[in-house]
Parts: structure tokens; sequence; C-alpha cells
């Protein structure tokens, strides 16, 4: 097995994946190159967490899973979807595969969901979109569907504004789950909404892919909540993945100077002590139309050398199934200095 099998999809036999991408590369018309060279997997009943600051390509990966980004962006890689590749398919196929092999659930309910539609017939839409039932058996589906995500079967005929945040969400998983997909995609599934019912969420989608030996791909920009839920990690920076492994690891013994930030500044759910004590990271990530030379997060790298401006790095073993893009990758990182320290630094 390459190393590439064993990337962010952990050691499972290549034929049991649901979700192989290869060497994916995305530039926007404007020439932003948000996603680069990146390589995940996912297999059925597992659970990958992609990680990442605002901006550093999450959610440009989400979509071209799915090609779902604007005309004009250039794609190249491999989107293998149960062995099948997505980016060379007829649109028709696209259109079939889309809800009924994988389904993404989007961040904010509220905008995604219409306003002046019933819950109910949103959820039948790609029921019977995809002739997966009869208008009559989609009705019973939805009803099924609701109660499956923790809501009653007469919320069907409630609108958008009548549910809570939590209850849109649910609603947005019972969507994602209508085709029966075999892998679902959260992009930041539970980013607008509170504390517990954040936790209630994320239950439910473990819950969910435990049940039914789902694949997910969870994204979001917060390590702490993707290490409570997901089994792996891939850290991504400037569209790349800079980090993967086991996601305790990585989020408990980080490999990258960037990952190690990342964990840092996201305190472990239900760490009451840790949650005064968080610690950021100065700056941002980069444009990716003008990309730094060399590492990309040099310029904010708290432990960077004088040829981390210059020498790009590749993902290389810092651990057990864990991997790192940095020049430090097979050493202990230094402790990251503190967003106050790092201030009274730079100051
Ligand atoms: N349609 C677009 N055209 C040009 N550039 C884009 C487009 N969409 C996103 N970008 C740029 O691509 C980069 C990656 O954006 P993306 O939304 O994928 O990041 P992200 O990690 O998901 O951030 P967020 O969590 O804020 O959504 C950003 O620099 C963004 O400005």
């Amino acid at each position: 097995m390459s190393k590439d099998d064993v990337a962010a999809g952990g050691a499972r036999p290549a034929e049991q994946r649901l979700l192989d991408v290869k060497n994916l590369e995305v530039t926007y018309a404007n020439g932003a190159a948000a996603v680069r060279g990146v390589h995940l997997s996912v297999g059925a009943g597992q659970k990958l967490g992609v990680a990442g600051e605002s901006g550093c390509g999450k959610s440009t990966l989400a979509l071209a899973l799915l090609r779902l980004l604007p005309a004009g962006t250039k794609v190249s890689g491999e989107i293998l979807l149960d062995g099948e590749d997505i980016l060379t398919m007829k649109w028709g196929r696209v259109r079939a595969v889309r809800w009924a092999g994988a389904s993404i659930v989007f961040q904010g309910a509220m905008h995604s969901l219409n306003a002046v539609h019933r819950i109910g017939d949103q959820i039948a839409e790609p029921i019977l979109l995809h002739k997966k039932a009869t208008q009559t058996g989609a009705k019973t589906k939805v009803g099924e569907l609701l109660e499956h995500v923790g809501l009653p079967a007469a919320r069907a005929d409630a609108y958008p504004h009548e549910l809570s945040g939590g209850q849109r969400q649910r609603v947005m998983i019972a969507m994602a789950l209508a085709c029966d997909p075999r892998l679902i995609i959260a992009d930041e599934p539970t980013t607008a909404l509170d504390v517990m019912i954040q936790a209630q969420i994320l239950r439910l989608i473990e819950q969910l892919v435990a049940e039914q030996d789902l694949g997910l791909m969870m994204i979001s920009h917060d390590l702490a909540v993707l290490s409570d839920t997901c089994d792996r990690l891939a850290v991504m920076y400037a569209g790349r993945v800079v980090e993967e492994g086991p996601a305790s690891e990585v989020y408990e013994n980080a490999r990258h100077p960037y990952g190690k930030a990342l964990s840092a500044a996201f305190p472990r759910i239900g760490d009451a002590a840790s949650r005064f004590a968080p610690r950021g990271l100065p700056g941002d990530p980069p444009d990716p139309s003008a990309l730094p030379t060399g590492c990309t997060f040099h310029p904010r790298c708290p432990v960077a050398i004088d040829s981390c401006a210059t020498d790009d790095q590749a993902l290389r073993d810092a651990g057990p199934q864990h991997r790192s893009a940095c020049v430090h990758a097979g050493s202990q990182l230094p402790a990251q200095p503190t967003s106050a320290s790092a201030a009274e630094s730079a100051s």
C-alpha cells in the first residue's frame, strides 16, 4: 500500500473507498489557486474531518466533489466516487450521482432552504427528481426521514422560518439522506448553532453515519469539533493538505505549526479551563492569486527557518499514519507563542 493509499482514508483497501481524490487542483477564473494537489479518501463508515481557517479552500474542495463550482473554474486531477471519476462523467450521470451517491449539508440552513416552500416539499424534491418514490411514497419517506433526524413527521408542513436553527439543520440532514447516499459531505454543519445544539447535531450525524455505514467528510474551521466527531483529520492551508493523520494525534500532537496553532485556537469540547486560554495565530492565509514562495505558511510560521522561504514542503511521515508538510515534521515542534507574546514580539 502506497502512502497515498493510506492518506486521510486510513488503511482500508481501495475497493471499499467511497471517495478517492487524487491530485485535485482547482483554479478560479480570476486565477485564485484555491485547491492545490489534494489527495484524500473516505471509506464506508469512515469520518474524515477537513480543517482550516476561512479562505484555505475547504468549501472549494466540497463544491468540486459534486462539480458545483462556477463555470470557468479550472479543475484537474481525479475525484472517484465509488470508483467513477466525477470530473469525466457526462452531466446526466453527475446529476444522478448528486443526492443519490453523495450529498452535501451546507452551512447556514436558513440560506439553503427555500423560505416560501414547506420543508416536506423541499425534502421530497430530490426523492421525486431521482424517481426514488411516487408522490405518496415520497410523503411517507419524508415523514420517516424527519423522525429519523429527531423531528415529528408533522413538521413536514412547516415553513423554514417556523423552525429553530437546530431544527432547520436537522431538516438539511434529512434532505441530504433523502436519496440514500453513501457519502455525506458536511460543510460547517454546526457553525451557526449554539454549543448545546451543536453537540446534538454532531451526535446525530455520528449516529446516522454509524447506522447506515456512510462515509462522512466534515469540513470545519474548528479542530476541536472535528477531532470530537471524526476518525481522521486533514488540515488545509492555502489550498493544500499540510497535515493529516488520526484525529486525536493531529489535535493533541500536531506536527505542522499550522495544525498546532489551529488546535491551540480551539479548546477541547468540555475542557472548561482551556476555554479561558485560547491562543490565536497572527495574520491571515495568503491570497491564492499571489502565493508566497517556498512553504506558503512561512510568513506566519513561528518556527520557520531560512530555507522555508524558498523550499516547498511535501507531506512526509511524522508518526504512525501521521504526515506533515513541514521541515520539522520528524521532530517535536517547539511550543507556539501565545497570541499575547506573538503580539508583543510583533510590536
Ligand atoms: N467564485 C470564486 N472566484 C474566485 N475566488 C474564489 C471564489 N470562491 C472562493 N474563492 C477564493 O478561493 C479561496 C478559498 O475559498 P474557500 O471558500 O474555498 O475557503 P474556505 O476555507 O472554505 O473558507 P470559508 O470557511 O470562509 O468558506 C479564497 O481565497 C476565496 O476568496
